[in-house]
């Protein structure tokens, strides 16, 4: 059962489904399949008298055993992948650990289901389908950017090897190098010697699955011609962001084809795949150690006893949404090995899985967005302390503040600011240029207002200004000024006895465009009386 428990974790329960291989034989009277039970589905075999392969049943029974679903012999790929292996991709996608394994004894079917036939297109296993589900996703997801990579990894005789290794295909098995599993101070486990492969595309990741089968195929040729002895975990490494954040969830998605599941002692063995079998057993026997320990809720869980246990330490009781398919066979001969899948199956659905998001701020991303907050905040220090940037202000940056200081003077709008930032050597140097402007207009006035003491012949209507630094280049000449001071004139013409005063109070208060270009209102008055 699934439940969401704090925010970005879902407890879960390891899922488990059954899938029949199909078979020639009358099997009708062997096993029945419910998919309608209202606590999922069932499959029930009545075990006959005598099995046809020394084992002996005195009495006709009936087992049971409960699956979240159970797909029977004529269950095609599409169902499967649509059922099984969609909602663990999608929750992969949102940045959860997915991992979906096969375990049933050997010719059950768990490499047609993961990775699928060679026949046909449609036999295509739920490997290639998950990987082309994910990229339609990626491709179509505009609001996330995902990076992909891909490993292969073989658990042979207990020894774990890369199946993407280029060298594979030149040697023999066991003259490659090994991966091997190193625990981190927080019992993480690290594969040294694999290799993750970018796969930017479906075609690329699907090259990727080929290369790594080939290999498979190849290292089996040479050891022996029967079937699969090693248990194989492709793994899908995502990594997603949304543009400009910092945020990546990154998730991981294993697909496991396990090693057969028979018992060594059914079959007639020797030399290479009596040696291949024990290993297979032991290493079973301790995943089985592991599902008891778990489903038990034991102190100590015996990951370590195994390789592919270490492997899979986060899908089993871990950080991961895992499930299971057994697959079985129901010929007569192999209900023994099928009972045998369902009964651990059962034991596996007891175990809880905690996934949780896995979400972290990207290293670099979170460095620069660090690095500008921490210079803002030198800024915001530096503009209370009063204490300067060390650098001079380039002729760039002084440039553009005179075009700054000329746009807000421009600006008619009496709420304009001057956007500086908390540099204080820009704010000071416009400042200077503000000062400069207004001793320029100062200078101005004060020939104004001394023609003007002229023509009246009274020289003490307004307040004597004091002389002031040469106006920039910038300042607007003297007709301008005219201009402006007339055409301010007409505007204000019905107020202008209380403009003057008012006004021409220049020596207090912010510096504002505004208060800077009416300053001689009153002025233009008498300058149009001195033009006519
Ligand atoms: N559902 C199915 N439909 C059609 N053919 C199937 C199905 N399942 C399995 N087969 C066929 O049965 C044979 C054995 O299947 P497969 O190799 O998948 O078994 P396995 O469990 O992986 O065996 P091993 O443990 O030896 O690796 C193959 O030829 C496969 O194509």
């Amino acid at each position: 059962m699934a439940g969401m428990a704090e925010k970005g974790t879902v407890k879960e329960t390891i899922q488990i489904f059954a899938r029949v291989k199909p078979t020639r034989e009358e099997t009708s009277k062997v096993y029945s399949v419910n998919n309608d039970e209202a606590a999922g589905a069932s499959v029930e075999f009545v075990v006959p008298k005598d099995l046809g392969d020394g084992y002996v049943n005195n009495k006709l029974e009936n087992y049971k055993f409960r699956f979240r679903r159970v797909f029977d012999q004529t269950a095609g790929q599409e169902e499967i992948f649509e059922t099984i292996a969609q909602p663990v991709a999608d929750r992969v996608l949102a940045g959860y650990n997915g991992t979906i394994f096969a375990y049933g004894q050997t010719n059950s079917g768990k490499t047609f289901t993961i990775t699928g036939g060679a026949r046909r297109y449609g036999d295509r296993g739920i490997i290639p389908r998950t990987l082309s589900y994910l990229y339609q996703h990626i491709i179509q997801d505009s609001t996330m950017v995902y990076t992909t990579h891909i490993s292969y990894l073989e658990i042979y005789n207990n020894v774990c090897y890369d199946l993407l290794d280029r060298q594979l295909e030149a040697c023999r098995l066991e003259d490659l190098p090994t991966v091997t599993i190193m625990h981190d101070s927080e019992q993480n486990i690290q594969l040294r010697n694999l290799s993750i492969q970018q796969s930017a595309n479906e075609e690329e990741a699907l090259n990727l699955l080929f290369l790594g089968d080939t290999h498979r195929m190849t290292a089996e040729t040479l050891l022996n011609k029967a079937s699969t002895r090693s248990h194989c975990i492709f793994t899908v490494y995502l990594c997603g962001r949304q543009p400009g954040s910092a945020t990546v969830r990154r998730s991981k998605l294993h697909l496991v084809d396990l090693a057969g599941s028979e018992r060594v002692n059914k079959m007639a063995l020797g030399g290479q795949l009596l040696t291949e079998a024990k290993y297979i057993n032991v290493s079973l026997h301790y995943l089985e150690q592991v599902i008891i320990s778990l489903s038990e809720s034991r102190a100590h869980i015996p990951y370590r006893n195994s390789l592919m246990t270490s492997v899979l330490r986060d899908s089993l009781g871990g950080n991961c949404m895992t499930t299971m398919i057994s697959t079985i066979s129901v010929d007569k001969a192999n209900l023994k090995e099928s009972m045998s899948t369902c009964r651990f199956a059962q034991r596996v659905a007891l175990i809880k899985n905690e996934a949780v998001l896995n979400e972290e701020e990207d290293p670099v991303l979170l460095i620069a967005r660090l690095k500008r907050e921490n210079q803002s905040l030198r800024d915001e220090l530096a503009m209370v302390t009063g204490e300067p940037r060390q650098e001079q202000l380039t002729q760039d940056e002084i440039q553009k503040l005179e075009v700054q200081v000329k746009d807000f003077l421009d600006d008619t709008d009496p709420e304009a600011t001057l956007a500086l930032g908390t540099d204080l050597q820009k704010i000071h140097r416009c400042f200077a240029l503000l000062k400069t402007i207004v001793s320029g207009l100062r200078q101005q006035l004060n020939i104004i207002q001394e023609k003007l003491g002229c023509a009246n012949g009274t020289g003490n209507e307004l307040t004597p200004l004091s002389a002031a630094a040469t106006a920039p280049d910038f300042i607007p000449s003297n007709r301008a000024v005219r201009g402006i001071l007339i055409s301010e004139k007409e505007e204000t013409e019905k107020t202008r006895d209380q403009d003057t005063t008012a006004q021409l109070n220049v020596n207090g208060g912010p510096v504002r465009a505004p208060n800077v270009r009416r300053c001689p209102v009153a002025l233009g008055l008498k300058l149009r009386k001195m033009e006519d």
